[in-house]
């Protein structure tokens, strides 16, 4: 047995070599996110193995949200966001097992179609209002939300995943943190933020989904960041009322007057006329089929992700004495 991946921490729990590893289903900051599968069963089902080499992790001084990534995922139990079924580690790795979501990234599926019908992004969105609403509920921000970070599940539903930066906030967060494109001006200005952010991403979200590209947009950041400043959006003629009028008042700069903020915030945003005729029950019960569901040949076919050359990069690992830093995975 490979030493480099057993450490003494792990001798009782699941540790890298009882994975059979298959192809990289995507690359972030801290590393790879692989499909494994567990040895010596064919017919067992295939996971996403998220793996943060530590010594990024530390260099980039991410250590506290890796924290709060998974203490987040751990608590959360909600049909619209990814399942952590563990978390291990070895001298050089942290490991974070999540279910496999099949259909790939929301990102794809817009690239692919160029832009969604007014059904297909209300569909899509009417699941993620239900996750920010389990969210928000304690308090917590996802403060990432992007096409990329929505995958696609087998039946077609929304899993929302990449938790880095989604944090437990009382009063106000000063971190600078999320995509460009998705910022909200009380970001950009570092004026303290609260779960109000994610609000302001779904604006950025529906207009993407039905424009096919984001409402902000610049070749670099700065660029970006002035236009959303500006305060100026330019809707063309696919948007239809309801669904502009929704929009402006989610891309709203004052916080107080943006929709989804407040003691029934969130009920005032499934009420209003863009989800006419919603059944939030039937949504949450993944009753209502989807637009699109993933035609996958066996449950590790990776076809919806795009194809990744295999890693060959040699991290060292912390010293050891820094090690006890993770001791918490
Ligand atoms: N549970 C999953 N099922 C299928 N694919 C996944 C899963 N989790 C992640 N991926 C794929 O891996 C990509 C990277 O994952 P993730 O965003 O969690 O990593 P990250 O290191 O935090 O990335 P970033 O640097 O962009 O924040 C995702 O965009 C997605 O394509």
């Amino acid at each position: 047995m490979n030493n480099k991946h057993n450490t003494n921490a792990n001798r009782n729990k699941i540790s890298f070599e009882d994975f059979e590893i298959l192809t990289t289903l995507g690359t972030g900051t801290f590393g790879r996110v692989r499909l494994v599968k567990l040895k010596g069963n064919n017919n067992a089902p295939a996971f996403a193995l998220k793996m943060l080499k530590k010594t990024v992790v530390l260099k980039l001084k991410q250590l506290e949200h890796i924290k709060s990534e998974k203490s987040v995922l751990e608590k959360s139990k909600h049909p619209f966001i990814i399942t952590l079924l563990t978390t291990f580690q070895d001298s050089t790795f942290i490991y974070m097992l999540l279910e496999y979501a099949c259909g790939g990234e929301l990102f794809s599926r817009i690239r692919r179609e160029g832009r969604f019908a007014n059904d297909v992004a209300l569909f899509y969105i009417s699941e993620i209002v239900l996750a920010f609403e389990y969210l928000h509920s304690s308090n917590t921000a996802y403060r990432d939300l992007k096409p990329e970070n929505v995958l696609i599940d087998k039946d077609g539903h929304v899993k929302l995943t990449d938790f880095g930066f989604a944090k437990h906030i009382d009063d106000f967060s000063y971190t600078l943190c999320g995509t460009p494109e998705y910022l909200a001006p009380e970001i950009i200005q570092s004026e303290g933020h609260n779960i109000a952010v994610d609000w302001w991403a779904l604006g950025v979200l529906i207009y993407e989904m039905i424009a096919g590209f984001p409402p902000f947009y610049d070749e670099n950041p700065i660029g970006i960041y002035k236009k959303i400043l500006s305060g100026r959006i330019e809707f063309s003629k696919v948007f239809n009322r309801d669904v502009k009028n929704l929009i402006k008042k989610f891309l709203q700069a004052n916080v107080s007057k943006r929709y989804g903020v407040g003691g029934n915030g969130v009920d005032k945003v499934k009420k209003h006329k863009w989800f006419r005729g919603v059944d939030w029950i039937m949504v949450l019960k993944k009753t209502i089929p989807s637009p699109w569901v993933p035609e996958v040949r066996s449950q590790d076919d990776t076809h919806f992700f795009d194809n990744y050359p295999d890693s060959v990069d040699f991290i060292p690992p912390p010293p050891p004495d820094v090690n006890a830093l993770f001791k918490d995975f």
